[in-house]
């Protein structure tokens, strides 16, 4: 294992990056879900206090969350939002958020989505009908096109957006491992470990769909979180929508959503919603069923930003870290497929990082312009 003692966890306080997401970008979604919904008193207060709190105040108790107990909470309770692990911090406050508005209280607004009204916003989108249209003109190299899809596709994050809109044109990939990646697909068992609902999932669901129909995987096991989170993570309501939205649409798209459907149906797609994927921890700490389950799978793909940070750890590596070294504890062979939207990267050429620190400082790492594509074939905790 690499040394984790050069690689410092990040925390709320490691940088302008962590700093602005705590200190912005929650009270700015805590404003947009306010504006979401009629809510009533009683929520409106929650959400003032969490306001108050997730800037100001310290880390409190989650009633009712005994899970969160032995993720951390008694440790940290009392510590500021900024000066525990800044992947701890986020989760934690989306689990208040949840709590705030009453998503998990008896009552009229339990399981009530409150990012729900910006993830349809997005999945009815115009982008979307384009996207499906693309469909019926994928050109030689479908294999190719729907990885593309999946990995870009990371970049319709709402979390992102909502705070910090971007239109810069995307770039190449700062790491692409894709040759190794196809060969693991030979007919087995794909687990692939979803990042968000909407414009990300949708092309997720294409990608495992032309798998199971070109046969390079026999089954898939697709793991959703069991509670919203992170604004677009996507739930198994999402993923209804997205199946909605998919057999609804013309051509190729309806195709691909009806294999979906039938694998679904009869087991060639199975779905997970494992407490631990909303768990404020890194994937390391991960309990044995979860393990167990990735051990099973011929490859297990990773997606997005904050799975990448779970996957590698959320620390300052020295970018040129081996992706190899950071996954070894995986127990079997894993891939990264990410846009860079935080701090933490790793496997990258020292060739590369200079020549993205020259021409853009340290932007590259946060913006979401860029993308990587890792793989470990064969990490030694899979042996
Ligand atoms: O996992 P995703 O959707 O690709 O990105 C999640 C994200 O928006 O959340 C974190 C900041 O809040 C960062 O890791 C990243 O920017």
């Amino acid at each position: 294992m690499p040394d984790s003692a050069a690689a410092p966890v990040i925390l709320g306080t490691t940088g302008p990056f962590p700093h602005g997401v705590l200190a912005e970008r929650h009270p700015a979604i805590i404003r947009r879900v306010r504006d979401a919904f009629p809510y009533g008193p009683a929520q409106h207060r929650a959400l003032d206090t969490l306001l108050h709190d997730c800037t100001e105040g310290t880390i409190g108790p989650l009633p009712g969350a005994d899970r969160w107990r032995g993720w951390g909470l008694d440790r940290h309770l009392g510590q500021s939002w900024f000066d525990v692990p800044w992947l701890w911090s986020e989760s934690y406050f989306y689990r208040r958020l949840l709590d705030a508005v009453g998503y998990f209280a008896p009552g009229p607004w339990q399981g009530i989505d409150p990012f729900r009204p910006f993830k349809l916003a997005e999945l009815d989108g115009k982008e979307t009908d384009e996207e499906l249209a693309a469909l019926d003109a994928l050109g030689d190299d479908p294999d190719r096109a729907l990885l593309h899809g999946s990995l870009w596709g990371n970049r319709a994050d709402l979390g992102f957006r909502l705070s910090a809109e971007s239109g810069e044109a995307v770039s190449a990939l700062v790491a692409d491992d894709s040759a190794g990646l196809w060969p693991l697909l030979r007919g087995g068992t794909l687990c692939l470990v979803a990042d968000n609902a909407g414009r990300e999932l949708v092309p997720d669901l294409l990608l495992i769909a032309h798998l199971l129909d070109s046969g390079r995987v026999a089954d898939a096991v697709l793991h959703l979180k069991p509670y919203p989170s992170y604004v677009s993570d996507a739930t198994t309501a999402d993923l209804l929508d997205a199946l909605r939205r998919l057999t609804a649409a013309p051509g190729a798209a309806a195709r691909y959503g009806r294999t979906l459907w039938s694998a679904l149906s009869d087991g060639r797609l199975a779905v997970r919603a494992h407490p631990f994927s909303c768990a404020p921890l890194p994937y390391a700490e991960a309990p044995g069923d979860l393990r167990a389950e990735w051990a099973a799978a011929d490859l297990t793909l990773f997606k997005g930003d904050l799975n990448y940070r779970r996957l590698v750890g959320d620390r300052l590596w020295p970018p040129t870290t081996p992706f190899a070294e950071v996954t070894d504890w995986f127990p079997g062979p894993v891939a990264a497929l990410r846009t860079l939207k935080s701090d933490v990267v790793t496997g990258l050429s020292p060739d590369t990082v200079a020549a993205l620190d020259a021409a853009e400082g340290q932007r590259w790492r946060t913006a979401g312009t860029h993308a990587l594509i890792q793989v470990n074939p064969s990490p030694s905790a899979s042996a």
